[in-house]
């Protein structure tokens, strides 16, 4: 008959579920009882999470190894790992999940955000991605905003994607990788975006693209707080989120809850920018404040943060102060505003 050894030795291998550690790692296995005469063996073992579908498996796969080794019966019993155990584990394995998800550790996901479209979002990834890489970073874009779709444009790209192998390769422009789902989507046409095909896409981006050694991912949101908006926050690996707003008071006040949205699906509040903040004569020097004033404060109070730039309203684009549609040269007042971002972003996203 099977000995309360063996049943340890051979269960030691075993991965938990849900953190991909050994049962020897976890120490999982919490009690062993035999009993000789009926061929019965009795197994108590502590999971991460011991109410989900893959326990079944599990089970599956514990009772079959101890009734090939002679044990007649098999009673099986799961228990919770120790709260502070668990909570260790299940975040390093969140975080490996990350570092996998673009083959590599050290790439710091920063999410751009609005309550509302049109205020600015694309424009800030665009050009906080430029001047990281004015800073010395190594960085790379995905364009998620399934409305918009703007990043392309904006950076004046117009060649596609190339596929090697099994990978693709992001589009370079100003040294910046980007990927954009509008790649993907035959003529602009529009498409119905549900979670399965949103995560799909969203994987692929991550998993399948050769990123290279990136130091930052930033990653343009669709805007809003709808439910399009909250399934692409919560696909998304956790990140250190911008969001951008308006000075006006009721455009601070939906952005806050865009805010709040991404707390809840795991994400930290890194800063706000506050784009139109007022428009400068070219005539008199002159500030106006057309489109209020006080939202960018506001919301930085709600979400317990700083603003950490306000961009002027700009109209038009000037092509001597733009490389491509939408892209501040390094010594535009606008320029030297998204470089001061960029220094704050370094510092706090560490
Ligand atoms: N400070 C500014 N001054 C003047 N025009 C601006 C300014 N910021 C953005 N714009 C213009 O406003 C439009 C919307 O900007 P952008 O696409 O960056 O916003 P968005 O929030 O990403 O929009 P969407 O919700 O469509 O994704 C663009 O045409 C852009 O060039």
């Amino acid at each position: 008959m099977i000995t309360e050894e063996r049943v340890r030795e051979l269960l030691k291998p075993v991965q938990d579920p849900h953190i991909h550690k050994t049962f020897e790692e976890t120490d999982a296995i919490e009690s062993v009882k035999i009993k000789e005469d009926k061929g019965h063996v009795s197994v108590k073992v502590a999971l991460a999470d011991p109410n989900s579908g893959e326990q079944l498996q599990l089970q599956q796969e514990i009772v079959g190894m101890l009734k090939k080794e002679g044990a007649t019966t098999v009673g099986l019993r799961f228990t919770e790992l120790p709260e502070e155990k668990r909570e260790a584990y299940m975040s390093e394995a969140n975080e490996e999940q990350e570092a996998n998800l673009i083959g590599q550790k050290g790439t710091t996901f920063i999410s751009v955000a609005s309550g509302k479209g049109g205020v600015g979002k694309s424009t800030v990834t665009v050009n906080l991605a430029i001047a990281l890489e004015r800073l010395g970073k190594k960085v790379g874009i995905v364009d998620a905003d399934i409305y918009g779709f703007s990043v392309p444009d904006m950076m004046g790209v117009e060649n596609r994607p190339q596929v090697r192998g099994e990978k693709i390769i992001p589009v370079e422009r100003f040294g910046v990788q980007m990927i954009s789902m509008g790649f993907f989507v035959e003529d602009n046409s529009p498409i119905i975006w549900r979670g399965p095909m949103l995560g799909k896409m969203l994987t692929s981006f991550f998993k399948e693209v050769e990123w290279g050694d990136l130091d930052y991912l930033l990653l343009d949101l669709p805007p809003g707080t709808g439910d399009i908006a909250l399934d692409v926050q919560e696909l998304l690996p956790s990140s250190k989120q911008l969001i951008v707003s308006t000075p006006h008071p009721t455009a601070a006040f939906v952005a806050a809850r865009a805010g709040q949205m991404a707390l809840k699906a795991d994400h930290e509040i890194l800063g706000i920018v506050e784009n139109m903040a007022y428009f400068e004569s070219n005539i008199t020097g002159q500030k106006e404040y057309v489109f209020g004033e006080g939202g960018g404060d506001k919301l930085a109070e709600v979400l317990n943060t700083d603003v950490l730039g306000r961009l002027p309203l700009q109209q038009p684009y000037d092509e001597e102060d733009t490389f491509a549609p939408g892209v501040y040269q390094e010594d535009h007042p606008t320029g030297k505003v998204f470089l001061s971002i960029a220094n704050q972003v370094i510092k706090r996203a560490k």
